[in-house]
């Protein structure tokens, strides 16, 4: 069975030292055994609203994917990576992009559904000031794990894109991440938990984790594998100070296969009644 890496670090705004935090984890990751590994949301750079787009049209942000995918080849391993991808405007595309063994690109997938959010309290973030929103869900691509849809971090709030993914043939869902730290104490492990349960697939979701050096952000953690049952498999420490790290686990097909048979919610929908989402 093959073995999948979900990583949990720790991005500033030195895209050198992110893309060094991303090669070691690569490396080690790869001799643990993985086939794949998973890298969190932004793992390029973290920095505030204002520097976002001098860093995204830098040349260190350009290369950022091919360096990553070079050592994909090099380890012989899949990564998926949450990047800044420049775009128009001063804007960019917030992109979850997949690398195979060989280091090609296999998807770009660009969010969906950006963080504009204004909680009492305190929580504002206008991630729609620096992100221009995706337009496509792409269709789940095929890989040594099996059938992996791309989504990214707030995505996961959006049961329709999972269900969609799911539709067209997703066995893994992937949901890089960088969760504020009291949305997350809140919904992230529900959040996680409910899509694998609604979609009977395997959840890998990569987290950044603590304060950003250069940032006000402080994020969640908690990267976590998710099985198609809902249990949490496996989960990154919780333990100060933060170290790049991540966790493992066996991505069983059989176990998925079983599950869907046993409950088969696809072909128990009445969508004679409700629309079919
Ligand atoms: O902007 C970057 O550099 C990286 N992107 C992020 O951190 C994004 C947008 S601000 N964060 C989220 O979507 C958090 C969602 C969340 O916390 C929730 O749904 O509760």
């Amino acid at each position: 069975m093959p073995l999948a890496a979900v990583a949990q670090l720790t991005s500033s705004a030195s895209i050198a030292a992110n893309l060094s935090a991303a090669q070691s984890l690569l490396k080690r990751a790869a001799s643990a055994g993985a086939r794949a590994v998973f890298l969190p949301e932004a793992c390029d750079f973290i920095a505030p609203a204002a520097d976002v787009p001098a860093l995204a049209a830098s040349a260190e942000a350009r290369s950022f994917v091919a360096e990553v995918a070079k050592a994909a080849k090099e380890h012989g391993v899949w990564v998926s990576m949450g990047v800044h991808e420049m775009g128009e405007e001063k804007r960019c595309w917030n992109t979850n992009v997949l690398v195979d063994a060989q280091g090609e690109v296999r998807e770009r997938y660009r969010k969906l559904h950006l963080f504009d959010v204004d909680i009492a309290g305190g929580l504002k973030i206008l991630e729609s000031g620096t992100t221009i929103p995706g337009k496509q869900l792409p269709a789940a691509v095929p890989s040594p794990l099996g059938q992996i849809g791309l989504q990214t971090c707030y995505d996961v709030r959006f049961p329709e894109a999972a269900l969609a993914l799911r539709r067209q043939g997703a066995e893994i869902l992937t949901y890089p991440s960088a969760f504020t730290v009291r949305t997350g104490a809140a919904h992230w492990e529900l959040l996680l938990r409910a899509r694998a349960v609604d979609t009977q697939c395997w959840v890998l979701a990569a987290a950044q984790v603590g304060a950003h050096p250069g940032s006000k952000r402080v994020s969640y953690g908690h990267a976590m594998i998710v099985d198609p049952w809902g249990s949490v498999v496996a989960q990154c420490p919780d333990t100060q100070p933060y170290e790049p790290t991540f966790c493992v686990a066996d991505i069983d097909l059989t176990h998925l296969s079983k599950l869907r048979a046993e409950m088969p919610l696809w072909e128990q929908r009445r969508t004679d009644v409700y629309a079919e989402l």
